[in-house]
């Protein structure tokens, strides 16, 4: 602990400890919005592959990958990242050489990332890899767990898995526990790795990164550099603050909020939203962004649940809604959701975005403007209308999520810059589109 304490030091940051979170990060330096406050390479890391989707484990990349010609189930893109990830990946390409086809079909990227673990300990231990103050196993074992709080179910898949991590080793003396217990680490630990426009590529353990706290309204955001995870302040920090990013999706109403991080982290959060939950301003901005809108067209009014519970009231004119009617409509938003599901997996993008289109209309009616599920609808039609190279129709779908975007995300949040880039890029492509059209005349 002193040698990570004097490790931190040196970039304006300490350890120190609250009691109803645990350890936290914070400053003893001021940082500024956009500054770094903490990077770290991860202590081992995976992509997320699966049977469809493959990526290179040094740098993730997608395409021309070779898989090792040994254990046939990691891949590369080269020599350079074959050649740096060798001294691991020798240990682990031995012992998944030895499993038969059925059983490495069994070793998904959760269980690929034990492995990892586990030899990265070994061999920095033989010292074969160095360890350092923020790259050490002891760093590891100091991650909360939440063992208690876990359910019977979850053991049971966690005792399995680690089962599964013990054959793939073959050490005799491995203790399965504390497998276990490390897969509990992980899923309230680990990061999810994304490329620069937040698409998920895989998953990291960064020990450092991974002992500051949430809040919903953070004060520093997580993005990733390639592997490398890279906290930025979004906001003056002064000496003295606590280093706090989310762990969620922050545009979700206080109850949707809690409730993901009981399930995933197992505490419930006091932050500066959460404590106002239940108030006047916390249910107005519920029932905008999850709840439905007036049946008034003109009228933009948000509803709230009638007293004798026959319906929802608008807020801003009186008008009820029915309880039937929000759920004729929601029956009619899920079968044509099921129906556009089926359409994207038989691969007919363009009946898919048809299909969107009709959710879209059907959602405007229950939806106040606001919604996240809209806005949702809006960000999936832009996607499939960006894959067809429809870059006009693209441009208009990613212009009306920008002001849902403007209320949910705090000014410096990356979704948001992203979001504007998009359209920047969008309103490019367009003009690209039409002056080729015009040379061509
Ligand atoms: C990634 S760890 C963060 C570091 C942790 N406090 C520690 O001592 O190692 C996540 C865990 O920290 C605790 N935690 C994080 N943010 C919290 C918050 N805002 N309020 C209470 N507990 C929190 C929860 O136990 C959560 O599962």
């Amino acid at each position: 602990m002193e040698e990570l304490q004097s490790a931190l030091r040196d970039r304006g940051l300490a350890v120190s400890y609250v009691p109803e979170k645990g350890r936290c990060l914070v400053t003893t330096n001021d940082f500024y919005p956009g500054e770094v406050i903490i990077s770290q390479e991860p202590y081992v890391c995976v992509p997320n592959n699966s049977a469809t989707e493959s990526r290179c484990d040094g740098c993730f990349a997608s395409g021309n990958l070779k898989k090792c010609s040994a254990c046939q189930v990691v891949w590369y893109c080269g020599s350079t990242c074959q050649k740096s990830e060798w001294k691991l990946h020798r240990l682990e390409c031995d012992a998944l050489s030895k499993l038969d086809k059925d059983r490495q079909k069994s070793v998904t990227p959760s269980i690929r990332l034990m492995v990892k673990l586990y030899l990265r300990r070994k061999l920095q231990s033989e010292k074969t890899i160095s360890a350092t103050a923020t790259d050490n196993y002891n760093l590891v074992e100091e991650l909360v767990s939440h063992m208690k709080d876990i359910d019977e179910k979850q053991l049971v898949l966690y005792a399995q898995m680690a089962n599964l991590v013990s054959l793939i080793l073959q050490w005799p003396d491995i203790n399965i526990k504390e497998i276990a217990e490390n897969f509990s680490k992980l899923a309230c630990n680990a990061h999810t790795i994304c490329d620069s426009e937040l698409r998920p590529l895989g998953t990291g353990l960064y020990p450092v990164v991974s002992i500051i706290n949430h809040s919903c309204l953070p004060n520093a955001v997580l993005v990733f550099e390639g592997r490398l995870a890279v906290v930025r302040a979004l906001q003056h920090m002064p000496k003295g603050a606590e280093v706090l990013i989310s762990y969620i999706e922050t545009a979700g109403s206080t109850m949707t909020r809690q409730k993901s991080l009981r399930q995933q982290y197992f505490f419930t959060c006091a932050c500066p939203r959460c404590i106002k939950m239940g108030q006047q301003d916390d249910i107005r901005e519920s029932a905008i962004l999850e709840g439905y809108r007036c049946k008034d067209n003109i009228c933009n009014g948000f509803l709230l649940r009638d007293s004798n519970d026959k319906g929802f009231v608008c807020q801003e004119c009186g008008l009820i809604r029915s309880k039937e009617e929000v759920k004729k409509i929601a029956a009619e938003i899920r079968e044509t959701s099921d129906k556009a599901s089926k359409s994207l997996s038989s691969g007919n993008l363009k009946e898919c975005i048809s299909m969107h289109k009709m959710i879209e209309k059907l959602q405007q009616k229950l939806f106040h403007p606001f919604s996240i599920s809209l806005m949702q609808t809006r960000e999936k039609l832009l996607k499939m209308l960006m894959e067809l190279n429809d870059w006009r129709a693209a441009l208009s779908y990613c212009k009306l999520t920008i002001p849902v975007y403007q209320r949910v995300y705090q000014e410096f949040h990356p979704l948001l810059g992203l979001q504007y880039y998009t359209s920047g890029k969008l309103e490019w492509l367009g003009c690209l589109g039409t002056r080729r059209m015009l040379s061509n005349h």
